[in-house]
């Protein structure tokens, strides 16, 4: 048997729950349940053994028990239970409190180096040696370590579901919970020789690639006859076996030596969710309201609608609203989370952070780490590079870490108040993600400013110098990407990063226009940058910003014009899609550059976004920026996943309500009035 050991950091875990099914390790209190319905269905109806007769043969029976009895304290077997029911919830289950075992999937860990397994010939029937000898041959006509580059793989040892829940589609459930846990396990591949029709068929809708088909008729023994007569409706045996593509094999490791083999593959975003408030406030009825000139609010800073919280919801309610339906829209259990990670710089308290207010969605489960992080804008994403750095390390435990940031923006009546905004965006964080953040690429600019702050602590607003708070943006944006730029090219020195090297590029959206301009402004830094001759290939217009320096440009209408006019249609491309809801709420402040991700993924098709990559700029007053970039998976499924899981925002944004400037005006003044006034304990 192999050597292989589950780490004890991973806990025993649901796997995947759908259609009011629960499919779950096999903890040793189910072990006798789940050996007791494999003999009953799979020793009576699996083809094999259903043609050699073997539950007449106590003594392949007792194999059979044996057999299943090593496996399974390897701990990957997986067992299906109805939700509700003795077990499903991963309590223990007794002979007082049985389970009712709707299928089971006994699982093993092969390894390169394992022994060939041999039983005691005194317990091995005529049956069970038949077919395990026949299975054997099967097993020998590829070498999978080989082909696939791996030095283990998840084999099966017997699938079965209950009659009653058969025809239900729960052995395809199976099988795909069977590839949650490799991704869990951080396991390459898994591999399966199916041996009837029904199982083939649910193995090619999960995936599985046949490597070796053998019809049954023609398998003869050395008398002439067919080993295995009376197998219809099945005609043929099939090996088949299915890569996980976010584990990395050893050969794709060999291939990417930035990644070191002790580290989790793939750390990055699984799931995102996103919240805003119910109403709004629409930009071109502010702009009359405020009696400024038609199209300032909606053209100049091209928002169109504005969204604001009442006195009924604060920090706390947006965070513990995102973070709950984070977990139940993607099965998260309380007990499968180690690290919450609040990034906000909406202050309801000096002392107690939001995150212990968020410890109340996690029941008995009080072994998670982290805690607020805050500086304007930025800290939603201090908190990510916080749970990624977690899942990363020596520290980490196996169990996923939750990320969100949340803010209400409010300023004072002004110039500045049609750029307020307010939601939280909540992100689940963990190896094999379908966004995986690209390692060692990151930039960042630091620098002590007073572009916004809020240093009066009875007041909701800040204190915002408009002017240098643009300043401040456009300058940590070169900086950013000058290094960004200078690191790639050193990690990589055949490849030049340029703004075309992304799909997407997303920026902290204070106002849609800004992020317009900082587009463009990229544009100007890929000008700057170039050679001389890749200076020739740009427009000749070009020319006359030769001599200029990029720090006094800020400002500079005629250079300003010249990158806006051609960056336009990388603009289109590359950022408008991910303004969307940027435009429609207004700044969310943290969570600002993480709807821009969510409006990318919501502005196309899976099939369009796999593969994508994507680079991120964040900033925060005061200031704090940094540029990173992510991957988005070749793997259609996960992706799919994901962008379905947001399939709630648009219709969920159509349906606000329309909030008159006036009522929106007086729910700022009562907000205003009464802040820092109440009781203690959050609405
Ligand atoms: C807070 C954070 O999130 C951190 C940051 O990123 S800081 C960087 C951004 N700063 C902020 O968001 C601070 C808060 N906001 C503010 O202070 C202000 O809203 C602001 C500075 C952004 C704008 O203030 P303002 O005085 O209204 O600017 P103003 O220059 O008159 O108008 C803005 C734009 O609208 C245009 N505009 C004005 N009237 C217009 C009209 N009727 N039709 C079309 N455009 C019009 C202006 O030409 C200007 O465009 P350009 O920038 O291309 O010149
Ligand atoms: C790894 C191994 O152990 S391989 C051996 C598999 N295990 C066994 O044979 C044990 C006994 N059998 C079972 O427990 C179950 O039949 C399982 C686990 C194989 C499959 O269970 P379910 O998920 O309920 O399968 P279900 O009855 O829906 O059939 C799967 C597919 O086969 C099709 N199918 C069912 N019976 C037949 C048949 N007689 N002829 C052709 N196709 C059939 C079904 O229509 C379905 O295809 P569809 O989804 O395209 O409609």
């Amino acid at each position: 048997m192999s050597a292989w050991k589950r780490s004890e950091s991973v806990p025993p875990r649901i796997w995947l729950k759908e259609n009011g099914i629960v499919i779950r390790d096999v903890t040793p209190d189910l072990d006798n349940f789940v050996i007791e319905h494999m003999l009953e269905n799979f020793a009576r109806d699996e083809p094999l053994n259903r043609s050699t007769n073997l539950t007449d043969d106590p003594d392949s029976m007792a194999a059979l028990v044996t057999l299943w009895n090593e496996v399974l304290p390897q701990r990957v077997s997986l067992v299906a239970l109805a939700e509700g029911t003795p077990g499903a919830n991963l309590e223990p289950v007794g002979f007082d409190n049985p389970p009712t075992i709707m299928g089971a999937n006994v699982l093993t860990i092969c390894c390169k180096n394992d022994k060939k397994t041999t039983f005691d010939s005194d317990i091995v029937g005529d049956a069970f040696q038949k077919v395990f000898k026949f299975l054997d041959s099967i097993n020998a006509l590829v070498d999978v370590y080989q082909r696939f580059g791996v030095d283990h793989y998840v084999d099966a040892v017997g699938l079965s579901v209950a009659p009653m829940s058969r025809g239900k589609g729960l052995g395809l459930l199976i099988l795909k919970a069977r590839l949650e846990l490799c991704k869990g396990l951080n396991i390459p591949l898994t591999k399966t020789i199916f041996t009837a029709i029904q199982s083939q068929k649910i193995a090619a809708k999960a995936g599985f690639q046949v490597l070796v088909e053998r019809e049954y008729d023609q398998l003869k023994g050395p008398d002439g006859k067919v080993i295995f007569p009376d197998m219809a409706p099945t005609k043929v045996i099939q090996l088949s076996a299915k890569t996980i593509p976010s584990v990395h094999t050893r050969k794709q490791l060999v291939r990417a030596p930035t990644i070191r083999m002790s580290r989790p593959a793939g750390v990055g975003i699984i799931a995102i969710e996103a919240y805003f408030p119910s109403q709004f406030v629409d930009q071109t009825e502010l702009e009359q309201f405020d009696g400024v000139s038609a199209g300032k609010y909606t053209v100049g800073l091209g928002q169109a609608r504005m969204g604001f919280c009442t006195d009924r919801e604060d920090v706390n309610s947006l965070c513990l609203t995102a973070v709950q339906r984070l977990m139940e829209r993607n099965s998260i259990g309380a007990e499968q989370i180690g690290r919450l990670e609040v990034g906000t710089e909406t202050i309801l308290d000096k002392s107690k952070s939001v995150k212990t207010v968020l410890m109340q969605l996690f029941g008995d489960n009080t072994d998670i780490e982290g805690i607020d992080t805050t500086n304007a804008c930025y800290g939603g994403t201090a908190a990510l590079f916080n749970a990624l750095s977690w899942v990363e390390s020596s520290a980490w435990d196996g169990r996923l870490a939750i990320v969100v940031a949340a803010d209400i923006a409010v300023y004072a009546t002004g110039s500045a108040r049609p750029t307020g905004g307010a939601g939280a965006m909540a992100m689940l964080v963990g190896p094999n993600a379908p966004l995986v953040i690209e390692s060692g690429l990151r930039a960042s600019y630091m620098k002590h400013a007073y572009d916004f702050y809020k240093p009066d602590l009875n007041s909701e607003y800040p204190v915002v110098d408009g002017k240098l708070s643009i300043q401040c943006y456009l300058s940590a944006l070169d900086h950013c990407y000058q290094l960004y730029c200078k690191k790639a090219q050193k990690a990589n020195p055949e490849s030049k990063v340029q703004l075309n090297t992304f799909d997407a590029f997303l920026f902290h959206s204070p106002y849609c226009k800004l992020v317009q301009k900082s587009l463009a402004r990229l544009l100007l830094n890929d000008y700057f940058l170039a050679s001389d001759e890749e200076k020739s290939k740009f427009p000749e217009a070009f020319n006359s910003i030769k001599n200029v320096k990029m720090e006094e440009t800020y400002f500079d209408r005629d250079v300003e014009r010249l990158v806006l006019d051609n960056s336009k249609q990388l603009f289109e491309e590359k950022t408008k899609p991910s303004l969307f809801l940027a435009n429609q709420i207004g700044n969310m402040y943290t969570p600002s550059l993480y709807g821009g991700l969510v409006s990318l993924l919501i502005s196309r098709e899976a099939s369009k976004l796999a593969g994508n990559r994507v680079a991120l700029f964040s900033y925060g007053s005061g200031l704090a920026s940094s540029m990173y970039s992510l991957k988005i998976s070749t793997d259609l499924a996960p992706v799919q996943k994901l962008v379905d899981s947001l399939n709630h925002v648009k219709p969920t944004l159509e349906a606000r309500r329309k909030i008159a400037p006036e009522e929106f005006a007086a729910t700022l003044d009562a907000k205003e009035k009464n802040h820092h006034k109440g009781t203690q304990s959050s609405l």
